[in-house]
Order: structure tokens, then C-alpha cells, then sequence
């Protein structure tokens, strides 16, 4: 792809004769977006980042960047900058010295570095706290203090690893805004790792989703939310319900004994399939008028809605976030839209998922 500047071409990595970190992995990264690297722990996330950093070696595959094979440049002549998840600042050098670091290195002139220091640490909002040391730094400004030191090298990507998991939730919330307008204001390609779910689909324009050494799926955050590709990236992604049923014709699929209009299609008729609806998506109503008859098992307040976890004569659990508050041990009614109803095939591809979806729809999700 023209605009891509970093891409990966069925890329495996391997320690020993263990099963790979990293198995036929492939994708494209395009410039001046933010892009999430989402997993669950062990699922090769940082290995990704360590490959684009050079820090590592691929067994199998080719990695470009900028249209040209890297697998063996050196991670210093990447145009590549790592925030860690520690930071990794120097504790012995103030805040100046930690972000003019890379810049002495390459033996810039001194006018030269002062200025970029200072405008990599305005970019930051920490003007002024130059002569600081490391330790008189709170985390979010030992966060920021990290991130100047990476910008102020002008990558053309930055690799950022969990670098917000030592703060706690509120900081961390700030933060993301924060990191999330730098990037939109730098232009820079950054490419972000976390296990959050909240966090990924606060901040990305695309995000990968990956578990055991493979990417399940990669797009938007709506994307993903709204069609999860299979069972993992729906659980993963978000709160679930999720049921196994049979697709009996386009737009028409069975489940708990009972068929429902849906919008999906591309299926063979009689298809097993399985079958998402968000809690959100779930309404309370009379027995009568629910799609769906089911016993609520318990209630808990979360604040902006109950959570009520309720059950369906085949013992199945439907979960639902409602302002409205349920009766533990009542029959009720769940409601849902046609559109509510999200459609999976067993074991299919992103590339045959992609393939299904252009060839029934018209490239807005519904049906043609
Ligand atoms: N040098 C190594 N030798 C052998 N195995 C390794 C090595 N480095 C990483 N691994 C293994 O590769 C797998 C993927 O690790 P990776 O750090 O990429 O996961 P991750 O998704 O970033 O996880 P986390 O969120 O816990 O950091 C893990 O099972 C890990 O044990």
C-alpha cells in the first residue's frame, strides 16, 4: 500500500522448538494513525514492537518499512522511538539531560538541542521543569518526560508499550486524552500496546486484536465492537452474550429454540453459527412482548445502569445493562432490534470475514 510505512509479510517468530510467539503473522501500518496492539498477556504484543523497534530478529517473513526490507537494520537506524512501560528514564540526569539525550548522542550542537528540548517539552506541557530531577517528577509527568525524549528524535513512528499501566485510573483516563491528542497534534504514526479493552477503543484509529501469536481481527473501534469476527474478539471486546444457533437463511437465524430476523447474511442455509448480542443492546420489557423469556438470577448496581444477569429455559446467561431495575427470581422479557443480533461462523478467516461481508453487503453493514 503506498501510504503504509511499516509492513509485515507473514512474519513468525520462535524461541527454540516452542510454538511460535508470533505464527504467519501479516499487516500494514499506515501513516500518521494511532494504532493499538490489543491482547490478552503472552499473546506477542510486545514482540510485534520489538520487531518494529529491531530489538529482535523475525524467524520467517519480511518486515518493511517505508516500502524497504529492515529485518536486519539496527534498531539505532530505525526512524523508530520506544516509550516503555518503566519509562526507563535516567535517574541520574534531570528532565533537559533525559530529553537531550538521544540528540548528544548524534552529536548535535548544543543551541540546537536547547531548542529542541524545549519544544519537545512544551509539546508535553512541562515547560519550565527542565532542571527537575527524575525523582522529583509525579508518574504522569514522568510519563510525559518519556514521551518528549521519544518525540524529540522526530520519528516517524513511536512504539508505545503499556505505557500507562503504573498510573492509577484517573491519571490514566488524563493521560489518554492527553497521549491520544499529541499524537493527532505530532502527525507521528504511533503504535500503542495494552490488554485494556476500554483503553483500545477510547484511543485507536485501528486497532489489532491479537491472541496466540495471530492477529483475529483488525479495524476501527466501531469495526470491531459492532461485528466481532469470532467468539474471542466478541468475549475480549466488550461484555457478551453469546449463544450457539444456525443461520436458516439470510437475515433469518434460529437460537434458544426460536427464529429471529437479524441483518447478517452470506451464509449457507442451516449454517451453525454463533450468536452475539451486547448487554446494551438488551431491553427489559413484559414477558409478552419479549423476544426473549428469561429468569433473573441477580442484580447489580454499576452506577450509570444495573448489570442483571438472567437465565433462558436452555440455561443460557443473558446479560443486560438497564437504567430499569429487575426483580431477582421474576420472569421478564428481553427485547432486542434486529441489528442487535451480531452472526459469526465458526473458525472463519479475517480475509474470508472480509470477503463475506463486501460480497452481501454494500459496504455498510446491511444487507443489499
Ligand atoms: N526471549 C524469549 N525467549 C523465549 N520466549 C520468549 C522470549 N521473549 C518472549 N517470549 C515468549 O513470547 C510470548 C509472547 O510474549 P510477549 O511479550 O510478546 O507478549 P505480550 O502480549 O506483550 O504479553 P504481556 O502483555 O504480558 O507483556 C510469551 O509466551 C513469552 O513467554
Amino acid at each position: 500500500m503506498a501510504n503504509a510505512i511499516i509492513e509485515f509479510k507473514s512474519v513468525t517468530k520462535q524461541y527454540d522448538n516452542d510454538p511460535p510467539v508470533l505464527d504467519d503473522v501479516s499487516f500494514e501500518i499506515e501513516r500518521g494513525k494511532f494504532y493499538t496492539l490489543l491482547g490478552p498477556s503472552g499473546c506477542g504484543k510486545t514482540t510485534i514492537l520489538r520487531l518494529i523497534a529491531g530489538f529482535t530478529e523475525a524467524s520467517d517473513g519480511e518486515i518493511y518499512f517505508n516500502n524497504k526490507i529492515t529485518n536486519h537494520v539496527p534498531a539505532n537506524k530505525r526512524q523508530v522511538n520506544t516509550v516503555f512501560q518503566d519509562y526507563a528514564l535516567f535517574p541520574h540526569l534531570n528532565v533537559f539531560e533525559n530529553v537531550a539525550f538521544g540528540l548528544r548522542i548524534k552529536k548535535m550542537k548544543n543551541a540546537e538541542i536547547e531548542q529542541k528540548v524545549k519544544e519537545a517539552l512544551s509539546f508535553v506541557n512541562l515547560e519550565g521543569y527542565e532542571n527537575r530531577e527524575i525523582r522529583e517528577m509525579s508518574g504522569g509527568q514522568r510519563q510525559r518526560v518519556a514521551i518528549a525524549r521519544a518525540i524529540v528524535n522526530e520519528p516517524e513512528v513511536i512504539l508505545l508499550d503499556e505505557p500507562l499501566s503504573a498510573l492509577d485510573l484517573k491519571l490514566r483516563t488524563e493521560m489518554q486524552y492527553e497521549l491520544r491528542e499529541l499524537q493527532r497534534r505530532l502527525g507521528i504514526t504511533f503504535i500503542f500496546v495494552t490488554h485494556d479493552q476500554e483503553e483500545a477503543l477510547a484511543m485507536s484509529d485501528e486497532i489489532f486484536v491479537i491472541n496466540k501469536g495471530k492477529i483475529q481481527q483488525s479495524g476501527t473501534p466501531t469495526d470491531i465492537y459492532d461485528e466481532p469476527i469470532n467468539r474471542f474478539v466478541a468475549d475480549f471486546i466488550g461484555e457478551s452474550n453469546i449463544v450457539t444457533g444456525k443461520m436458516v437463511q439470510d437475515q433469518l437465524v434460529e437460537m434458544v429454540g426460536k427464529r429471529f430476523e437479524c441483518v447478517d447474511g452470506g451464509f449457507q442455509s442451516n449454517e451453525p453459527v454463533e450468536i452475539v448480542i451486547r448487554p446494551e443492546d438488551l431491553e427489559i420489557t413484559t414477558v409478552e412482548r419479549g423476544k426473549l423469556q428469561v429468569k433473573v438470577d441477580s442484580q447489580l448496581f454499576r452506577g450509570v445502569h444495573y448489570e442483571i444477569s438472567s437465565y433462558d429455559q436452555d440455561g443460557n446467561e443473558w446479560l443486560v445493562h438497564s437504567t430499569k431495575k429487575a426483580v431477582v427470581g421474576e420472569e421478564i422479557g428481553l427485547y432486542f432490534d434486529p441489528e442487535a443480533i451480531h452472526v459469526m461462523r465458526f473458525n472463519e478467516t479475517e480475509e474470508e470475514f472480509d470477503k463475506r461481508l463486501e460480497a452481501y453487503t454494500d459496504g455498510s453493514g446491511h444487507g443489499k
